[in-house]
């Protein structure tokens, strides 16, 4: 818990360093919410069940539907752009055999309102400052950043029907999940020619925007984009963190443009982070649609690779004041002094039972105290008490009235 603080605190203060609020949904939402018909393994894992009233509702596997929910909700009620962030706990439902954790937390920020990457450069700067924040350098960690319209350029030359992009890019993104014959076997079941899958994949090799603007010309728009937000991360300083790379389209069915994601340079763990520009979402759900962009961040890698990294930080309990009486009929008095000693803003861990000393030092040394203080009835009856300093052992009579 010590260190999901830690961790949640950094979210919390890197969101509020970049003007961001914090918002939050409930996490049983209307199992509607997450069916989507692109074979997106969120869904394949969604939690539902069908609840006492008769409803399909769902464990939320993810925060953006609910987000989006909200912002149709709300309307014109709230001014553009938002900029909201969240860290809540999100679920999926897999087989136990696989030993793996059915509950995360993710933290989200997301810009809605924006329609230019400057959004998306804003976005990958927030997570590089919480990166720097934790110790984490771009030797350890980078951002394959693309386009879907690059993906949607391609199709577009190769007449394939819209309403199959999403299907399209979440079979794309298991590129180096599984085989690649299993890939061409599923873009050729959505439909796709022989020469749509070849040229395709040829794309999605493509490591470099020169080479993709050979490959599709200077004025497409995903090229003008991807450029836009690479002049913009050298202005915030952050180019060494972030790489062009035609295969990223994240597995989530609703981006349309930028996606990026985190990954460990390593190569060892799953993506870190991911998000990308969604511009569309909100009419899915029958609302206007607006401008969106946003990442999702989970609590899982980023400390497995924190321990990888020797990054981990020493979080022990801290308390200022442990306070015990050395008689029974003196509890009243140890809980008198704890109050005042709260009553100031101090911590105070009060023994709650007549304990023998040797207890209570091996109880100060556990919690990390600063102080013990003691109630013993010689002094408490001159209306004081006796201090001890853990750390260097000195130690003193005083006043209750003057502690502090
Ligand atoms: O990364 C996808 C995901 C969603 C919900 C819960 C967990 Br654990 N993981």
């Amino acid at each position: 818990m010590r260190l999901r603080n830690w961790l949640f605190q950094n979210f919390r203060e890197v969101s509020q360093l970049y003007g961001f609020e914090e918002i939050d949904f409930p996490v049983l939402e209307s199992e509607a919410l997450f069916i989507r018909k692109a074979g997106e393994e969120i869904r394949d894992q969604l939690y539902c069940f069908e609840d006492r009233g008769n409803r399909r509702v769902a464990l939320r596997p993810e925060l953006t539907p609910s987000l989006a929910r909200l912002v149709i909700q709300k309307g014109k009620s709230v001014s553009l752009p938002l900029k909201w962030f969240a860290i809540g706990q999100c679920w999926r439902y897999e087989r136990m055999t696989r030993g793996r954790r059915r509950e995360h937390y993710q933290w989200n920020m997301d810009i809605i309102g924006v329609p230019n990457v400057t959004a998306e450069a804003e976005l990958i700067s927030s997570i590089i400052t919480f990166f720097k924040r934790i110790g984490i350098t771009s030797s350890d960690v980078g951002f394959k950043v693309s386009s879907r319209k690059v993906l949607q350029e391609v199709l577009k030359r190769y007449s394939v029907p819209e309403n199959l992009f999403g299907r399209v890019c979440v079979i794309i993104d298991k590129l180096e999940k599984i085989p690649i014959d299993d890939i061409k076997k599923e873009l050729r079941s959505a439909e796709l020619s022989e020469e749509a899958v070849e040229e395709l994949l040829q794309i999605l090799s493509v490591k470099s925007l020169d080479k993709l603007e050979e490959k599709l010309g200077a004025s497409v728009e995903a090229l003008t984009e991807l450029k836009q937000l690479f002049s913009l991360a050298e202005k915030y300083g952050y180019s060494e963190w972030i790489q062009f790379d035609a295969s990223i389209v994240r597995g989530l069915a609703y981006y349309t443009g930028i996606v990026f994601e985190g990954f460990d340079r390593e190569g060892k763990l799953r993506a870190i982070c991911g998000g990308g520009r969604y511009d569309r979402l909100l009419s899915t759900f029958g609302g206007d649609d607006l401008p969106a962009c946003g990442f999702g961040f989970g609590d899982a890698v980023i400390i497995e690779l924190l321990k990888e990294r020797g990054l981990v930080p020493e979080l022990s309990p801290q308390v200022e004041n442990i306070v015990c009486s050395l008689d029974s009929d003196l509890q009243g008095g140890a809980s008198l002094v704890a109050a005042r000693l709260r009553e100031k803003g101090k911590t105070v861990d009060l023994v709650l039972e007549n304990k023998p000393l040797k207890w209570v030092f091996k109880r100060a040394a556990r919690i990390n105290a600063q102080r013990l203080i003691i109630v013993g009835s010689a002094e408490w009856q001159k209306g004081m008490v006796r201090v001890k300093i853990l750390s260097s052992g000195e130690q003193y009579e005083i006043k209750v009235d003057e502690l502090e």
